[in-house]
């Protein structure tokens, strides 16, 4: 496994692939791999001839009061994974090599990125779709694996690449689960043996509100309150719980058919984030 750390080195690479027509797929990460990245890199190895991981906890997606500094760092345990993986190559730079002296254009998609995440934490979706640009640009592949779990951050890339022509194919892949329902997550190792026990009730709430939906409530709006009063009675500080259009992510209406059902919210120091489809019949 090639480790690069150095923007240049990948544009060498995509030069040597060019020149040898092998196709090549790149997974996106912050590091601290767990089964859910793994299932995107193996994913990307159905899509591609070479898969490349990035690795960078980037700065410009974390507000000030964020957990920058805390976020869990795991090298060499990420090293071994990918390497048990078979991936060709892992892109590990510094934030020099990201973010340069002088560096100031950013990457705005501001519709998509005002709502939900990105009304509790400004300009979060910014610094993603930011270094997600600098990749993409950077390693030229020709697809991009994302996870659903993060949805609205997989909407924003879409769109992104759409108007920025941007010519790699951006791929989704769904949610991996612990045995309980909870989505995993690296923000999972901040909670106490006692949350973690309580942390399925986010995915659980999910379920029951899309239960719900599909034995015909179409009070939206109630449905949020009741799953929102809920998780706080369970000790939880929701930042949303929202049900919404696929295509916008704007509130959902009763004659809307592809549905997204989004929460994000608080336990303990964790902050968790889930998310359900419905596609209602029409
Ligand atoms: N449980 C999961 N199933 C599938 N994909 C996932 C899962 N968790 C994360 N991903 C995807 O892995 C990629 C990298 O995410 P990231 O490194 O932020 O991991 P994370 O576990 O989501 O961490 P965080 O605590 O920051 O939410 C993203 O595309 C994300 O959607
Ligand atoms: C896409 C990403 C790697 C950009 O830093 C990050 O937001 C993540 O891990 O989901
Ligand atoms: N997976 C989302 C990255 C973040 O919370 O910053």
């Amino acid at each position: 496994m090639q480790i690069y750390t150095q923007p240049e080195e990948l544009r060498q690479l995509r030069h040597e692939l060019t020149l040898t027509g092998k196709t090549l797929a790149v997974v996106p990460t912050m590091g601290n791999l767990h089964d859910g990245h793994l299932s995107l890199i193996e994913k990307a190895q159905s899509l591609a001839d070479l898969v490349i991981c990035t690795i960078f906890v980037n700065p410009s997606q974390f507000g000030p009061e964020e957990d920058l500094d805390a976020y869990p760092r795991t090298p060499d345990a990420d090293l071994a994974a990918l390497r048990r993986y078979h991936v060709d190559g892992v892109f590990t730079p510094g934030v020099e090599g990201m973010y340069p002296p002088g560096d100031e254009t950013r990457v705005t998609v501001p519709a998509l990125s005002e709502l939900h995440c990105g009304a509790v934490r400004p300009g979060h979706f910014t610094g993603v779709a930011t270094v997600v640009c600098k990749f993409l640009n950077l390693i030229q592949a020709d697809y991009a694996v994302f996870g659903e779990k993060d949805f609205q951050q997989l909407a924003i890339i879409r769109r992104m690449v759409t108007d920025l022509f941007i010519p790699t194919e951006i791929h989704g892949a769904p949610t991996l689960r612990a045995e309980d329902g909870l989505a995993l997550s690296s923000r999972n190792g901040y909670l106490t043996a006692d949350e973690r026990q309580r942390a399925p009730e986010l995915y659980r709430q999910l379920m029951l509100t899309r239960d719900r939906i599909q034995q015909g409530e179409r009070d939206y709006r109630q449905l949020e309150q009741s799953a929102h009063e809920h998780l706080t009675r369970e000790g939880w500080r929701p930042d949303y719980f929202s049900i919404c259009r696929q295509h916008d992510l704007q509130a959902a209406e009763p004659t809307d058919q592809k549905l997204v059902i989004l929460a994000a919210a608080r336990l303990g120091r964790a902050r968790l984030i889930d998310n359900l489809t419905v596609d209602l019949k029409p």
